[in-house]
């Protein structure tokens, strides 16, 4: 079926080519005033302006006025937590008293209480929660997501939520990536026995997931109390030896070595940066590892945002993603994600938006597909209310401004 969307304000996030964004770049963002936009079996076909628009748009079966609408790429999701059991808002509570997030880990609490709720859930009712959540994302204007296990810490539970993710990427409308995130931390039967838990991961959890082709990247979560350096390598080494590539949580809560470890392991993507030493961010510019910033994740903790300027102006690539997740970021809206960039990291919306989108679909090695509007990409586009300008997208903060989502080049809902 061809479908052809006329009278387009501004299209948004046009690129011929691929290209991963970095420094300066990251401030270009294409677009075609009064445009169509072509798509053939959920595919983008061509676009241009209204008026190079020929006589054969006169033939088209099916045509979408969009009457001044904006429309962009879907956002690129490219990190979320999205299937877990239950929410956590007494630990917010606790927050808000005063308690630390790692006094709250460390009394059971934190990815420990996560992890407890989901393994008295069912595949069933996880795969059931998990879906609600992805549809209500997908109507925020999210074209593509990875997801990452995490709350199972037991081979049985961990299992369990990458079969669900399996689940969700065989059934989703929207691309799904899974992330292997075993190493989140040590459950409790493992506290006293890191190398115990390490060996469950490499010798029981691996060899299942790669069988059953349950991932495509692997996680750790590289931090003072959680996991090394050295175990972080360990780990990576191990997954990597069945093709998992390396997607890494470093430099949260402390910079201890984990993002230079993250840049050696040639890992697609060091995600969180909260804690960065000029060094740290001098060494992130020298690589090819793309910088995942998670404002939201800073703003629910109440820590510094990730220095994103900083980062940028060094010369780095950087995509932004939600961290959808119960204890340190329960919103997955990439909306409020790329107005936090902007009102709280001073990225400019063009960066934000570019971030969000191609950057985004880097980190997720699904730029063929999704991140911009480009020939033969995945008509995954969010179609905005009347707005007077793009950046009142990230300026007007709170506000829906999607009108509708197109998912393979149908409206969704
Ligand atoms: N930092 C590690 N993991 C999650 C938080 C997990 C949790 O608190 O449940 C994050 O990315 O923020
Ligand atoms: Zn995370």
């Amino acid at each position: 079926m061809t479908l052809l969307v006329t009278n387009i304000k501004q299209l948004v996030g046009v690129r011929e080519e691929n290209v991963l964004l970095r420094g300066k770049e990251l401030a270009q963002l294409p677009v075609i005033e009064d445009a169509y936009l072509l798509i053939n079996d959920g595919v983008i076909a061509a676009y241009g302006e209204m008026k190079h628009l020929g006589e054969w748009a006169n033939s088209m079966e099916q045509t979408f006025d969009a009457r001044g609408q904006f429309v962009l790429p879907a956002w690129c999701d490219s990190h979320t937590h999205l299937v877990f059991a239950g929410s956590r808002e007494e630990e917010f509570v606790d927050k808000i008293k005063g308690v630390s997030y790692e006094a709250i880990a460390a009394k059971g609490g934190g990815i420990l209480n996560s992890a407890a709720k989901l393994a008295a859930m069912s595949e069933l009712e996880l795969l059931r929660l998990a879906w609600s959540r992805l549809e209500e994302l997908i109507s925020l204007g999210t074209g593509a997501i990875e997801i990452k296990s995490g709350y199972g810490l037991s081979v049985e539970a961990e299992l369990k939520m990458l079969r669900v993710i399996q689940q969700l990427k065989e059934t989703s409308p929207i691309p799904v990536v899974s992330t292997f995130l075993g190493a989140h931390t040590y459950p409790l039967a493992y506290r006293d026995d890191h190398k115990g838990y390490i060996d469950a991961i490499i010798n029981e959890m691996l060899p299942v997931i790669a069988d059953e082709n349950l991932a495509d990247f692997v996680d750790v979560f590289c931090e003072k109390g959680f996991f090394s350096v050295e175990e972080m390598e360990e780990i990576c080494k191990a997954a990597m030896q069945y093709g998992l590539k390396p997607k890494l949580h470093v430099n949260q809560l402390h910079s201890i070595g984990g993002l230079q470890k993250a840049i050696e392991l040639n890992a697609v993507s060091v995600d969180h940066l909260e804690t960065m030493t000029n060094a740290d961010i001098a060494d992130l510019a020298q690589s090819n590892v793309i910088g995942t910033l998670l404002p939201s994740a800073a703003f629910f903790l109440r820590m510094p945002y990730q220095p994103a300027r900083a980062i940028i102006d060094a010369g780095a690539a950087v995509a932004l993603a939600s961290d959808f997740n119960p204890g340190s970021s329960p919103s997955g809206n990439m909306n409020l994600v790329v107005s936090m960039s902007c009102i709280g990291m001073k990225m400019l919306p063009e960066e934000a938006i570019n971030a969000a989108t191609i950057n985004g679909a880097f980190a997720m090695n699904l730029e063929q597909e999704v991140g911009s509007i480009t020939v033969g990409k995945r008509a995954n586009l969010i179609f905005t209310r009347s707005i007077p300008s793009l950046p009142y997208l990230p300026y007007a903060f709170g506000s829906n401004l999607i009108d509708r989502v197109m998912i393979g080049g149908e409206f969704f809902r």
